[in-house]
């Protein structure tokens, strides 16, 4: 399995506050794998950091076995995309304007789109079922919708390295569910997708491995079964909470029932 994502020794800080510490991974094709961690341990700094918006103090990233400090901004982005939590646009673009965003790192300066281009954003629409809403403004359509009309802009922009910052937490369940199906199906077709995440059951219904941060490190690293342990949560998130494998779900049920005080951690 070839690495399209590695991350070798990564040291990031905010001028003085220090972030994150020599965090070491890889995604190789068809994976998806998730970041967990309880907030403020630099899950986004790390999507930042990959997307080249941060610059790393140590270490580095590499996309498709390219450094990215050797790729300017564009040529990053033909390699990986990136789906915020939310996305307000202040001005009312329709669905297909936004879709063909994501051609803008293929396309010359005034260079019109050409034939592929459409063709690209065609399919980006139908793969996300969101052609019907092609006409509509982004600010018209509800939150489930406009994650999906990021996720296909995101799929016309064509990169092999999905980039993903909470996708699911301003959606219902049935959404959430829709939206990391999706990904995986899209992942399946030699992508890979990095996911930062909050709910630990979805996390591990959806993820092939996870990455565990705390306080800027990886604590753990392996299938969900090896990561989301009542150790791990009791140790890292200071809950406590019951983890049950279900063989015949295939999956983990995650029930968090108590926080801990500080001192049992
Ligand atoms: N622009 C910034 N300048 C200085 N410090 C920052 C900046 N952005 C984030 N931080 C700090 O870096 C640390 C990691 O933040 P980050 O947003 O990466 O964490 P996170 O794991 O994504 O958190 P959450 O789960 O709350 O989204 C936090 O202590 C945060 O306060």
């Amino acid at each position: 399995m070839s690495a399209l994502l590695e991350v070798r020794d990564l040291t990031f800080a905010y001028q003085d506050r220090a972030v994150l510490s020599r965090v070491t991974f890889s995604i190789g094709t068809g994976e998806v794998v998730g970041l967990v961690g309880p907030n403020g341990s630099g899950k986004s700094t790390l999507l930042r950091l990959a997307l080249g918006l941060l610059a790393a103090d140590q270490g580095e990233l590499r996309v498709v076995g390219t450094p990215i400090a050797a790729l300017s901004r564009k040529a990053l982005a033909r390699h990986a995309a990136f789906v915020p939590q939310d996305t307000v646009m202040e001005i009312a673009f329709t669905v297909r304007d936004v879709v063909a965003m994501g051609r803008h790192p293929h396309l010359g300066r005034f260079q019109p789109e050409t034939p592929a281009d459409e063709a690209a954003v065609r399919w980006a629409l139908e793969a996300t079922s969101t052609q019907a809403l092609a006409e509509r403004t982004l600010q018209e359509l509800s939150g489930g919708e406009r994650q999906r009309v990021i996720l296909a802009r995101a799929l016309a922009q064509q990169a092999t390295i999905l980039l993903l910052d909470e996708p699911t937490a301003n959606l219902d369940v049935a959404h959430q569910l829709e939206m990391l199906m999706l990904v995986r199906a899209v992942v399946r077709e030699g992508r890979c997708a990095l996911i930062a995440i909050h709910d630990l059951a979805l996390a591990a219904r959806f993820c092939d491995r996870i990455v565990m941060l705390s306080e800027g490190a990886v604590v753990a690293l392996g299938t969900p079964r090896e990561v989301i342990t009542e150790a791990h949560l009791a140790r890292y998130f200071r809950i406590q909470a019951k983890v049950r494998w279900e063989p015949e779900l295939g999956g983990l049920l995650v029930l968090p029932r108590a926080p801990l005080p500080e001192r049992d951690c």
